[in-house]
């Protein structure tokens, strides 16, 4: 999917929270998002999704405008998003909560949902747990394993590494350079390393505006890591 945000602005109240926010990620590429702490990287996520309504500009999917589509259309269109706290269904067992995934998008029994699982070895020995009783660790490879059987062609991910440990970290990396190709990936991303390791483009996000963007071969830690220090 080529996918487009063009001139995204939003609001609190009075307080303005994105500002002419646009870029585009090319077919089969991963973008990362970085920015410090409140410089807005999930309300752009949300407004992405369609959980919340950007007071202008648009979204674009392969060139058709789905501003104004509601979150199930968008997910129907192949947007998949794990959010940050990753929102399992905590009462259901991992089978549950990926065959629910699974049946609301007809993939529910495909080889592809298998292969999916199979990215994470760890849900087939939890496949009878309930996700609440997972580690933190589990639970992301749990709501990742659930965004990608849908079989979508945009995943978008708010910082799937947050307070994971480090053999997981690089379990979730190989699987996502693994995807890339055969998806898009929007990565909104504070571990900077795991950030360069995936993404083919960044953009950088401060106080709602993007200050820098460029492809990551041109893109040194010296120089992304000035943005977002503190
Ligand atoms: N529901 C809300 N109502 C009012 N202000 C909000 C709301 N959600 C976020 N904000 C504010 O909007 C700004 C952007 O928040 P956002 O969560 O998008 O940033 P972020 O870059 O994702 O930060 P973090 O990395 O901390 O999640 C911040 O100043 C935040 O305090």
């Amino acid at each position: 999917m080529r996918f487009r945000v063009e001139d995204l602005d939003q609001y609190y109240g009075s307080a303005q929270v994105l500002r002419h926010v646009g870029f585009e990620i090319a077919p089969g590429e991963c973008l990362a998002v970085l920015g410090r702490n409140g410089a807005g990287k999930s309300t752009l996520l949300k407004c992405i999704m369609g959980l919340l309504a950007p007071s202008a500009g648009r979204i674009l999917l392969d060139e058709t405008d789905a501003t104004g589509w509601s979150p199930n259309r968008r997910s129907r269109a192949g947007l998949a998003y794990v959010p940050q706290g990753r929102e399992i269904f905590a009462e259901l067992t991992v089978g549950e909560n990926i065959e629910a995934a699974a049946r609301a998008h007809g993939t529910y029994g495909t080889a592809a949902t298998d292969e999916t699982v199979s990215l994470f070895p760890v849900l087939r020995e939890m496949w009878k747990r309930s996700g609440g009783a997972l580690s933190g660790g589990q639970q992301q490879q749990l709501a990742i394993a659930r965004a990608l059987v849908t079989q979508p062609r945009l995943l978008i991910l708010d910082e799937p590494t947050e307070g994971i440990q480090p053999n997981i970290v690089a379990l979730i990396g190989e699987v996502l350079r693994m995807l890339k190709g055969r998806l898009s990936i929007l990565l909104v991303e504070q571990y900077l390393d795991f950030a360069i390791d995936t993404a083919d483009a960044f953009v950088i996000l401060s106080r709602g505006s993007i200050v820098e963007t460029g492809r990551a071969e041109a893109m040194s830690r010296e120089h992304l890591t000035r943005f977002i220090a503190v």
